[in-house]
């Protein structure tokens, strides 16, 4: 876990937040911080508690205990304050069907009481604006693909100008095409200085866009910081390409390599302290013909598994 430093930059932050429902914990004590101007992911498999965790935060469900902020301002004292500078996507606004997307926005909009009727018109295709759909704004919401529906939520929760957009999941159920309309929103959003909570159970699906990653295994936060911090604390892995693969693996197992690997031309396992240059010289002293060797650290993909104990690839 690494050190997040001085609160007061943090969009999110949270100090043993926690929530039970009966006798099941379904988040437990965990500290978040999130800096401002991240893209945060939240990662996670099915159930592991992201969802209870950003209703916490939105102050939608209430903390069994600890402590929560958003923008430097404690909840609930300054949600009133805090709310609404937060834009959320948890359970998708109810849009009409029959309604056109720029009507939608405008029933959502009129049903603000901080939102000022006499600039809603410039206020909405603003919105429909940074999320690309100023074209199709006359079509009706059930002839928008999956991915416009998504990007049109969004623009609802941009209606107001934000600091910080929350996204659970916005990428569920969408197909390549729309993923990559979300991810690059979530990107363009980034780069106008919001800061993004993003919550997903599929690392592939926002790995590319976050600056930090935070993830979840059965209500724990078990590895948090930027996404360099958090593939550092990863093992490291060294890799043997040789004609030689047997032999190789009992050189690396006669060493303490560990989690020893043979696959066709190639060898790879976990050195720990090891040096890699006593793992080459053993090898060459042994007589094992060496075509290649490196040092990596551990995919991310890999990480993860070892993490959450199971793979982030699967769907629902
Ligand atoms: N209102 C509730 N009452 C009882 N249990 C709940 C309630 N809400 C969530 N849970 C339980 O808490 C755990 C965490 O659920 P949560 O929805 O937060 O996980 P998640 O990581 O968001 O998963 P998903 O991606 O499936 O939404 C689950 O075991 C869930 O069944």
């Amino acid at each position: 876990m690494s050190s997040t430093g001085d609160a007061s930059g943090l969009a999110v932050h949270t100090e043993g937040l926690t929530k039970r429902f009966g006798q099941q914990v379904a988040v437990d004590a965990i500290g978040m911080a999130v800096p401002r101007g991240a893209v945060y992911g939240f990662l996670g498999p099915n159930g592991s508690g992201k969802t209870t965790t950003i209703r916490m935060l939105l102050g939608l469900v209430e903390p069994s205990s600890g402590s929560r902020s958003l923008l430097g301002l404690p909840l609930p004292s300054g949600a009133g304050q805090a709310l609404p500078r937060v834009g959320s996507l948890v359970e998708g606004p109810a849009f009409h069907p029959y309604l056109s997307g720029r009507s939608n926005l405008a029933r959502l909009d009129a049903a603000d009481p901080l939102a000022d009727p006499r600039t809603a018109a410039g206020r909405i295709d603003a919105a429909l604006d940074r999320v690309g759909l100023r074209a199709a704004a006359k079509k009706r919401y059930r002839a928008y693909s999956l991915g416009m529906r998504q990007r049109l939520a969004i623009a609802a929760a941009l209606l107001a100008p934000r600091d910080l957009l929350v996204l659970d999941e916005p990428t569920n159920g969408l197909d390549p095409q729309g993923t990559r309309e979300v991810r690059s929103l979530i990107g363009s959003l980034a780069a106008e200085g919001i800061t993004v909570l993003v919550s997903s159970h599929l690392l592939a699906e926002v790995e590319q866009i976050c600056s930090h990653l935070g993830v979840m295994r059965e209500g724990r936060l078990v590895a948090q910081g930027t996404v360099a911090e958090v593939r550092g604390a990863g093992p490291m892995l060294v890799r043997v390409q040789t004609r030689q693969p047997e032999a190789a693996a009992a050189v690396l197992r006669e060493l303490g390599v560990t989690q020893v690997v043979t696959t066709v031309g190639e060898v790879h396992g976990t050195p720990g302290d090891l040096e890699p240059e006593k793992i080459v010289s053993a090898l060459v002293y042994a007589g094992v013909g060496v075509q290649g060797f490196t040092v990596a650290v551990t995919s991310l993909e890999d990480l993860f598994v070892s993490l959450t104990g199971e793979g982030f690839d699967v769907s629902g």
